[in-house]
């Protein structure tokens, strides 16, 4: 008897014949890729292969040159979501003097598209705590964050692409400039959440050991410069380590 298999992952991110050029330099090519609910997406790819570019072209940053996107089924032009999206850009960091609160910043994130800061409700007040709490940064709620280590400040990113509760979370090279220990925490900690929220993820790193480990040893799609690792939540759910090593500074 046939088997029958259904696919009910809702799709996420649907990449159709996508193209993208910067005026004449040609960077993204007939690109086509879905992602589908609780997966998690590696992108590896050398320095100036166009992740950085696909990625802002994901969360609607950058028009695409032809083709299209589409999030949670909507085409991305069109698409008002966006608290389903936390999005890590590249090369975080804090002026050492800026003179914002761990606090303040992980609330910015409720105000993603709207450059207003309101009234904080009590119900705001307990997304920022439980957001805080994930990322056990509570005990530095009130420290600026300019004076906090890079590992610290990673996590405040993390905690404010958190604090809507995404359903979709993009993380582009999170642990750059970080030690190594650092980073293997940070790894850790945001495999734990994959397979244990329902979560999906997209992660580009430079981090080829860390993405074969997890995701596996061969990439499921290649176009020659950007390779694709993915694995759905329920395939690595038992080779997680459970007790998670906090390792940062
Ligand atoms: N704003 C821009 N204007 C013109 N060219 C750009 C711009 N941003 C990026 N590029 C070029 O597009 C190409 C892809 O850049 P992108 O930042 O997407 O690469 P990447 O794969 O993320 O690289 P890296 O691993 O170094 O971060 C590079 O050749 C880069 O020089």
């Amino acid at each position: 008897m046939e088997s029958l298999s259904l696919d009910c992952h809702q799709h996420i991110i649907e990449i159709e014949d996508l193209s993208f050029s910067y005026g004449e330099q040609k960077v993204i090519s007939d690109l086509n890729y879905t992602v589908k609910e609780r997966d998690f997406l590696g992108i590896i790819g050398s320095n100036g292969a166009g992740k950085t570019t696909l990625l802002k072209m994901i969360v609607g940053l950058l028009p695409a040159t032809s083709g299209e996107i589409k999030l949670f089924g909507h085409p991305v032009r069109k698409f008002k979501d966006w608290e389903r999206i936390g999005y890590v850009p590249q090369k975080n960091a804090f002026n050492p003097l800026f003179p914002a609160t761990v606090r303040e910043v992980v609330l910015s994130g409720l105000y993603n598209n709207k450059n207003l800061i309101r009234r904080v409700t009590r119900t705001q007040q307990r997304q920022c705590l439980d957001a805080l709490e994930v990322m056990k940064i509570q005990d530095i709620a009130d420290k600026r964050v300019g004076q906090l280590s890079g590992g610290q400040q990673q996590r405040v990113f993390l905690a404010r692409a958190l604090i809507n509760h995404p359903d979709l979370l993009i993380l582009d090279e999170p642990t750059v400039g970080i030690d190594a220990e650092t980073q293997a925490g940070f790894f850790e900690l945001i495999m734990h959440m994959h397979a244990h929220h329902h979560m999906t993820f997209l992660m580009v790193s430079h981090d080829i050991d860390m993405i074969k480990n997890y995701l596996g040893h061969e990439p499921v799609q290649s176009n020659g410069k950007i390779n694709f690792y993915s694995r759905h939540s329920h395939e690595v759910q038992d080779c997680v380590v459970d007790n998670l090593q906090h390792t940062f500074t």
